[in-house]
């Protein structure tokens, strides 16, 4: 499904990814974790040539994204969606226009614009907060808008950059629900880029560990299902106090 060989990626003297050869199949949910600074986000970057290589190749379903003109290039990332830490939204559009803005750009059809966003966002279970700004979203609810935008022009490829990185566990956990959901339903791969060791272990099926640029094993893996943690009072102050009371 994606199919990178040999990719180098330079800052001025600095090699960010040396020489890196990876596959990954299609239907997996694939985890990238490493630390600060090994890369991760710039691989993940170059499936998409949001950070072009500077040398070597990136296929992904079968088409080489080096090769492409711009405008190829365009089509082709039709199919594959990314999402990030922070969101990206755009914060003056309501919930229906961020992911409209998706359709718009791909040139979607107008007429059916509102009922792919309709049922977009019902896929995320959001299908009531329409008409909402994003300041009026918890994060969860920001990146399952963000994961709606990311669905809306169909893709077999989703990219996720440190998706979970800036909500709390409880949150975590209904996002990645979500993204294990559009893998199961929709057949999407799923990239994950994160640090957080919970992350990669909970859904994914395969992954690389990244050091210095450099591959430093890859493995498939058993995933370990997703915990949704405890977040009554009580249970909090029974941890911080060593006080146990009725939860
Ligand atoms: N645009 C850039 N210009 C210069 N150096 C960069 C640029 N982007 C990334 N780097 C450097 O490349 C290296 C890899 O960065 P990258 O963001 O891919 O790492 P990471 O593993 O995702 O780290 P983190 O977990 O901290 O986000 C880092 O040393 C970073 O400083």
């Amino acid at each position: 499904m994606i199919d990178v060989q040999h990719i180098t990626k330079r800052y001025g003297a600095f090699i960010a990814i040396d020489d890196v050869t990876l596959t990954i199949p299609k239907g997996a949910i694939y985890g990238i974790i490493g630390a600060s600074g090994a890369g991760k986000s710039t691989l993940l970057r170059m499936m998409n040539l949001l950070e072009k290589p500077d040398s070597g190749r990136v296929n992904v379903g079968g088409q080489n994204l080096t090769a492409l003109s711009s405008k190829g290039l365009r089509e082709a990332r039709k199919s594959i969606g990314m999402i990030f830490q922070h969101f990206h939204l755009v914060a003056n559009k309501t919930v229906r226009d961020n992911v409209r803005v998706a359709l718009e750009l791909a040139r979607y059809p107008k007429r059916d614009q509102l009922a792919r966003v309709q049922e977009c966002l019902q896929f995320v279970g959001l299908q009531e907060m329409a008409d909402k700004y994003p300041a009026e979203l918890s994060g969860g609810q920001k990146q399952r808008v963000a994961i709606a935008r990311a669905l809306a022009t169909n893709p077999s490829v989703l990219l996720c950059d440190e998706p979970t990185s800036s909500l709390d566990p409880q949150t975590t956990a209904e996002v990645l629900a979500v993204l294990k959901d559009i893998n199961e339903r929709l057949g999407i791969t799923i990239v994950i880029v994160s640090h957080e060791m919970d992350v990669i272990k909970s859904i994914c099926t395969a992954l690389t560990v990244l050091e210095n640029g450099h591959i430093y094993e890859s493995f498939t893996h058993e995933p370990h299902g997703i915990k949704t943690p405890k977040s009554s009072s009580a249970y909090f102050v029974e941890q911080l106090k060593g006080v146990t009371r009725d939860a």
